[in-house]
Order: C-alpha cells, then structure tokens, then sequence
C-alpha cells in the first residue's frame, strides 16, 4: 500500500488533468449508459406511444449520447495520453538523476542491459497505473454507485442484484485473475530484463564471441531466455482468455437476473413495463465500464513490481555524499595532494585493498606510481575523485579535506585519463568537447597537435566531424587512447592524473607522446600511474606500490640503487624490451 501510495505521488504536480481525465473518463460512460439505455426505452416506448412527438426527449437525449460518446472518449484519450506521457518523461529523467549520484560505486553490481530495462520497461510498466489503473476504477465505482441510485428507483431488490454481480465482476473476476498470475508480472519483468542483458552483452560482445566460436551457444541462450518470456506471456494470455469468459457470462446471468426478477413486479404493474429493456441496456452498459478492471488489476502487479524494482535502485545510499555546505579549495595555481594513513576496502568489513597510505605530492611536481598489477594503483584514484572514500584515514587537496569540498568543485580541478576511458558513439569532435564544451577551434586544434592526432585525423573521411562508432570502435586502440589525451588536456585542470595514458601505444609513440606531456606536465601536479617504466627520470618522485603498501619511494636513480622492487621491475623490463628490439 505503502508503495502504491508512493508511486501515486508523482502524480501531485498532474492533479488537474488527471481530475480532467477522470471526469471525461465518466462522461464517456454516462454517455454509454446514456445512449443504450435510452436506445432500449425508445424502442418499447415507440411500441406504444400514438405520438412520435412524446419522444422528442428521449430521440435528442439518444443523439447527443451518441455523439457525446465519441466526443469524450476522444478528449478522454487525449489528456489521460498527454498526463501519461509528461509523466513518463519526468519518471526517466527522475531515475537517472536519482541513479547519477550512485555511480560507479553502487552500479556496478548491475549490468547495463538491466539499468537499460529499468530505465525503458519498468517505467513504461508505471505509465498502465496512471493509464489502465487509476482512471478504470474510479469510473467503475461512479458507474456502479450510479447503477445501484437508478434501479433503486426502480426496486430495492433489482439495485442489489445489480450491485452484486457488478461487484463479482469488478472485484471478483480480477482478485481470482490476479491470484492465479501473482508470480506471473514479477516473472515477466525478470525474463525481459534477463532477454535484455544478453542481447545488449551479445551485441557489445558480438566480436569475442565470434573469435571464440561462442556466436552459437549465446544466440541459444538467447533463444531460451525469449521461449522462458513467450511462455509466461502464453500463461497471461490464458489467464486473460478465462478473465474475459467469466465477465461475459456474469454479464449475461445479471441480465437475465434482472428480466426474471423484474417480470413480477411489471406484471402487478409496480414498475412500467416499458422500462424493462432501459434497465437490461443500463446494466450491459455498466457492465462495459466495469469490465478494463480485469486488466486493471493485472497491470496493478506489474506495476507494483516494477515500482518496487526501481525504488530498490534509487533508495540504495550513495557511497559518496555530496558536502550539503562545501568548503572552499584554498585556491592556488598547482595544487597539493596528500594521503595521510589512508586504508580502503571496496566492501564494507570486505578485503583491505589499501593499507595505511602516507604520501605527500607536492604542488607542480610530478609523481609516477608504479607495482604490480592488482598492487592498488586505479584504486588510488578512484579516491582522489571520490568515486570511493576512503575507509579509514584522510585525503587532501591543498590542505582540505576532500569530503569538506563539492565534488563538482572536485572533479573540476583534475583531468583524468584512466586506461578505460569511455569514449561516446559520436564525432571526434564532440568526444573532445566533453571536456570543455566552449573551447574554441584553436584550443582543439592545439591539443590535437599535442596528443599527436593530427595526421589521423587529417586521413579521416570527416576530419574533426567523422563518427568514430560505439567505444570508439573504428578507431585503433591506440588513436582512441589519443582521442581521451586530447579530451584531458582539453580540460586544463591543475591535477593530471594519467592512468595507463599510453598503454596502448607503442614505443615510439609513447616515448614521443611523453615527451609533449612533459611540457604540458610542467605547471600541473602531474600523477602518473604506469607498468611501463618508461621516461621514469623525467619524474620527481616514484612510489612503488605493491599488496596496498607503499613498498619503496624515491628517485629513479635513488631506486636503482637500493636494488629493491622498483630495480627488479626495470631489470625485467628492459630484458623484454632488448629481447624485442633483438628480434626485430
Ligand atoms: N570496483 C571494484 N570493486 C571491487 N574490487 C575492486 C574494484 N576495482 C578494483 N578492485 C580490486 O582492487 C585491487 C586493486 O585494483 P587496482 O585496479 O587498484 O589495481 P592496479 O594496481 O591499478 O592494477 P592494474 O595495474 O592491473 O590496473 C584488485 O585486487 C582488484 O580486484
């Protein structure tokens, strides 16, 4: 109820079209009931009335409800459409903006295909409860209210007969419908959103599941997933079929209830006989406002459920929270960085993966942090950007806590480049922008220079404009790497934090790519995370990382000295890279 209630709030700021809507939603039925009933009285009272002109009345109320039918439905339709739609809209935009402040921390356990079919169908599913829920049952109990005042006019007897069955219809029929397809709404959305992570995983996946000869195995998996989602459907159309057989035939046991009960009582002249056939097209024409209550209820479960998985999402704390009164970065030209006894676990109680971190990056100085793979290195940023706080210990920016400061502040001062830099199914141009939509034609052209985009982009179709596809799928590794490089140094923030910036580059490349980030490193506090142990004497400090420790820090030639882990690493590095260069 709770959640009903609470899925019914976002109807607040609609209030007066939905009250429009309802209104015309009643009108429709009134002119339904209208014009059949009035059809009914109008054929026995034509029977027997001398003068056609004694049913003026009746013919203009007949001709009105019929045209007044169609009118109100039309506008019904309209506004009850635009309210849904509006509302759609603003329940997207709504579950974004509540799931932007969870990212990356608390998505990642979900895959992309599932945000995907929270974001499409479970909200498309909330538009029936406005839609096929709210409007159906209010009119239905306007109608039955009304059914049970007019036969009471009539008789006591027939305005409870009526009331029965049109309860056993409206509530009845869909309670048993809704018992029997309980687990079915819930089992619907799951299978939809299970079709769509595998189709979004198979397309996105479509070349390494070609090269391992798994094209095959996922298209059956698909094709089981869509038999699991036709066969649930096959249930609710069953299910459906039966709903639909039940309200007929209470329908016709109503009618035929109300002609027998009725009989007695025109026979002994207490009711007109003439009205007998107003009152069976009455109750078929309540019948029909009665009857979307079926689906109502249906739809009523799905929509529950699809509340209830997207208020699962956007009541999930965020693992970070925005400062409500932020203090100011000290300002400055460089800034200064410091881990002081910093420990981290990505999971609350969970392994440590950074353990008591003291480390101090001087404003403008460039830092290089190196160790194995899985050593802690990304880890280290993440928190600089406060995607994660740290567990235990403090970090800060010039002096200042970075809890105490906004995140966009935050995130305004540091350029990124992280080895899975995400790069949008657009122009290289507006990939570039990303950064700094007002940058201007020279300030591109520059940092295309700078991150030696030129010639590639000059052998390109549409030079700046050209589409470089989904992740940048038809450039190289390399030229996409270049592309996120441009995008930072676009940016021009006074921390540049290069994570892997040149991994996928090759030696030549890299080294003269160093280079240009050399000059540009030379007024930013520049942290540079790498396996490479390349260009290492151009930084002022190495800290070398293993196991979520500080292991070593100094120099490159202090670190050679001592003959530690850093040594071994070059040792190892440059056998490979003489062992390569032998080779060629
Ligand atoms: N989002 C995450 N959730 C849980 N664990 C994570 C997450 N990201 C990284 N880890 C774990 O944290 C540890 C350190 O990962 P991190 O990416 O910081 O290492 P790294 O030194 O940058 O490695 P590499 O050089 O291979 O990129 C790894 O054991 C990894 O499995």
């Amino acid at each position: 109820m709770r959640l009903l209630l609470r899925l019914l709030s976002y109807l607040k700021p609609f209030r007066k079209q939905v009250l429009l809507a309802i209104g015309l939603g009643f009108l429709t039925a009134l002119c339904n009931i209208g014009l059949l009933a009035m059809s009914g009285y109008l054929i026995s009272a034509a029977a027997i009335v001398p003068l056609i002109a004694f049913l003026t009345i009746p013919i203009y109320v007949v001709r009105f409800t019929g045209i007044g039918r169609a009118g109100a439905r039309y506008l019904d339709r309209i506004v009850s459409h635009n309210v849904t739609l509006q509302l759609l809209g603003r329940l997207r935009v709504w579950f974004y903006q509540r799931i932007e402040p969870l990212a990356p921390a608390q998505i990642q356990a979900y895959r992309s295909g599932e945000m995907l079919s929270h974001l499409v169908n479970d909200i498309e599913e909330l538009q029936n409860l406005y839609l096929r829920i709210i409007e159906p049952l209010v009119v239905a109990i306007l109608v039955t209210l009304l059914t049970f005042w007019v036969f009471s006019l009539f008789q006591i007897t027939l305005a409870w007969t009526a009331l029965l069955f049109l309860l056993l219809a409206g509530l009845g029929v869909p309670l048993l419908a809704g018992l029997l397809s309980k687990q079915l709404g819930k089992q619907q959305l799951q299978a939809r959103a299970d079709l769509h992570i595998q189709i979004i995983d198979g397309i996105q996946g479509m070349q390494d599941l070609l090269a391992f000869g798994r094209a095959v195995s996922h298209q059956q998996l698909i094709t089981g997933l869509n038999h699991t989602l036709a066969m649930i459907q096959r249930r609710m159309a069953v299910i459906n079929g039966m709903q639909q057989a039940l309200l007929d035939l209470l329908m016709n046991m109503a009618v035929l209830t109300v002609l027998i009960l009725a009989t007695p009582p025109i026979l002994e002249n207490a009711i007109n006989g003439v009205y007998l056939a107003f009152l069976v097209f009455f109750l078929l024409a309540s019948f029909e406002a009665i009857q979307p209550l079926g689906q109502a209820f249906q739809f009523l479960g799905h929509s529950l459920a699809a509340g209830e998985k997207l208020f699962q999402i956007v009541d999930t704390p965020p693992a970070i929270v925005d400062s409500q009164e932020p203090a100011q970065i000290p300002a400055s030209s460089t800034y200064a960085l410091e881990f002081e006894d910093v420990s981290f676990a990505y999971q609350a109680g969970g392994e440590e993966i950074l353990h008591n971190i003291n480390l101090r990056i001087h404003p403008g100085s460039r830092v290089a942090i190196v160790g194995p793979s899985g050593s802690g290195k990304s880890t280290l940023v993440k928190l600089i950007l406060r995607f994660w706080d740290p567990t235990s210990g403090v970090l800060r920016l010039n002096g200042q806590d970075v809890r105490a400061c906004s995140l966009a502040d935050l995130r305004s001062q540091t350029g990124v480049m992280t080895q899975d830099t995400y790069l949008f199914n657009e122009t290289i141009r507006h990939n570039l922008l990303l950064a700094r939509p007002e940058a201007s034609e020279e300030e591109l052209e520059q940092v295309i220079e700078q991150a030696q985009l030129s010639e590639t982009i000059a052998r390109l179709p549409d030079g700046l404009n050209t589409w470089i596809g989904e992740q940048g799928l038809r450039l190289s590794g390399g030229e996409q790497q270049r592309i996120a490089i441009a995008r930072t140094l676009l940016k021009n923030a006074p921390i540049l934090i290069l994570d892997e910036a040149t991994a996928n580059l090759d030696l030549l490349t890299e080294r003269g790519l160093l280079d240009t980030l050399d000059t540009l490193m030379e007024d930013k506090t520049t942290l540079l995370i790498t396996h490479r142990l390349i260009s290492m004497e151009r930084m002022d400090q190495i800290v070398v990382l293993d196991h979520g420790r500080i292991h070593e820090q100094g120099t490159h030639q202090e670190l050679l000295a001592t003959r530690g882990l850093y040594w071994r690493m070059y040792e190892m590095q440059n056998g490979i890279f003489d062992l390569v260069e032998t080779i060629h």
